[in-house]
């Protein structure tokens, strides 16, 4: 951007470009860097944060609990005190997760098996759910699928895989757990993980993108509607968290993670323990009057992609000189 805007004056344009090279490796060391010199501004705090004991007695349902998010939003909720369920397809991995989690905090971690794509396995495990801990106080839908593919190579059952686990998936989840709750009379707290792409659509993840929307636009919904039965409903989108599950199949050569890091103004990935904070606090009773909110997590990710000038970043005050110059020299249009 900086070269196109002084691309009339093509010495001055050739003068920037090369400053700004020289700019970032200064700012960056080398070009295979992991973050930006500004992340010792913003050092990720990952220490729980809220009073212990916030979650005392309360039963929390977590998707996809056993790897990545999931299982660091279990790890802080069940800190604070929760009984935590996980529900995923893998139950060996959901049991280990579950027993690690539960010998460090000292509360009870149950582990579900449950495929989130079918009505009647989500229907069963709600069953199990109420014989283990009864109805919970905070769902959150965290599982998912994705991968990068060009659209043109999609078949329909790679578009449905993704749409059944993201989209259906949550509504099975949310709506299997609504009506049981309403019949009970009991108020939740429900949380879904979108990711920031839901509001922009993105390429090369469609299926994925398109889901997350439907998500966003179902808890937003049912925030409106289900309020009147003491149930909340609210929404994070995290920019990019490095997550096995995540990263194996978005950035499988590891290319586009510099790229990422270059373009978040905090200069860095977020971390596990950082989001778990933050779903902590959405589904605690701390933020009982917050409902149909959508929360960007990304360090600044999203807006940094969005602004038509934002790589004028890379202009140093020496060729902010020369470009006021020259916009000060032009008179009339
Ligand atoms: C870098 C990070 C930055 C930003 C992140 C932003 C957002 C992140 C969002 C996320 O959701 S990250 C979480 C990612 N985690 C997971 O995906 C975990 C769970 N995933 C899986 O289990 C698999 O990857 C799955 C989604 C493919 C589902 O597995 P399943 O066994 O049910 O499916 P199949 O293997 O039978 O495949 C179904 C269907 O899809 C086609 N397919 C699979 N992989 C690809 C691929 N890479 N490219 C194209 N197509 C693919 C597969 O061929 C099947 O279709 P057909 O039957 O062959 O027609
Ligand atoms: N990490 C990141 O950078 C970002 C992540 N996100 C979102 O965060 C959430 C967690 O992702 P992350 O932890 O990174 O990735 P993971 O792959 O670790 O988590 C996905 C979880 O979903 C579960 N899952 C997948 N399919 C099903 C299914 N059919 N039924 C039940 N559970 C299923 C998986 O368990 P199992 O295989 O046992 O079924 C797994 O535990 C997701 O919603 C993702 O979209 C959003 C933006 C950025």
């Amino acid at each position: 951007m900086a070269a196109r805007v002084v691309g009339r004056a093509g010495r001055l344009a050739l003068v920037v470009r090369s400053s700004a090279v020289r700019l970032q490796s200064r700012l960056h060391g080398s070009t295979g860097l992991r973050s930006g010199s500004q992340a010792n501004f913003f050092p990720p705090l990952e220490d729980a944060m809220l009073p212990s004991g916030s979650f005392n007695n309360r039963m929390a349902l977590i998707t996809g609990g056993g790897t990545g998010l999931g299982r660091a939003m279990t790890a802080t909720l069940s800190q604070l005190g929760a009984q935590c369920i996980i529900a995923s397809r893998k139950l060996d991995v959901l049991q280990r997760t579950a027993e690690e989690i539960s010998s460090q905090t000292g509360n009870k971690v149950h582990a579900v098996q449950c495929d989130v794509r079918d009505p009647q396995a989500v229907s069963q495990c709600v069953d199990q759910i109420e014989a283990l801990t009864g109805l919970p106080d905070v769902i959150i839908n965290n599982a998912a699928g994705n991968f990068v593919c060009p659209s043109e190579r999609l078949s329909p059952n790679a578009w449905k895989t993704i749409t059944d686990i993201v989209l259906n998936g949550t509504a099975f989840v949310t709506l299997e757990l609504g009506k049981r709750l309403i019949q009970n009379q009991k108020g939740a707290s429900f949380l879904a993980i979108t990711t920031i792409y839901a509001e922009s659509g993105s390429g090369f993840v469609v299926p994925s993108a398109s889901a997350k929307a439907g998500v966003e636009a179902l808890y937003k919904s049912l925030a409106a509607e289900w309020g009147r039965y003491g149930h909340r409903f609210n929404i994070i989108q995290p920019g990019p968290i490095r997550t096995k599950g995540a990263f194996s199949r978005l950035d499988p050569t590891g290319a586009f993670e510099k790229a990422m890091i270059d373009r978040i103004p905090t200069g860095r990935l977020g971390t596990p323990a950082e989001i778990a904070n933050l779903a902590a606090y959405v589904s605690s009773n701390y933020a009982s009057w917050m409902s149909g909110a959508v929360i960007r997590f990304d360090g600044g990710e999203y807006v940094s992609l969005a602004g038509e000038f934002n790589e004028l970043r890379s202009v140093t005050p020496d060729q902010w000189k020369l470009l006021e110059a020259m916009i000060r020299k032009t008179k009339g249009s």
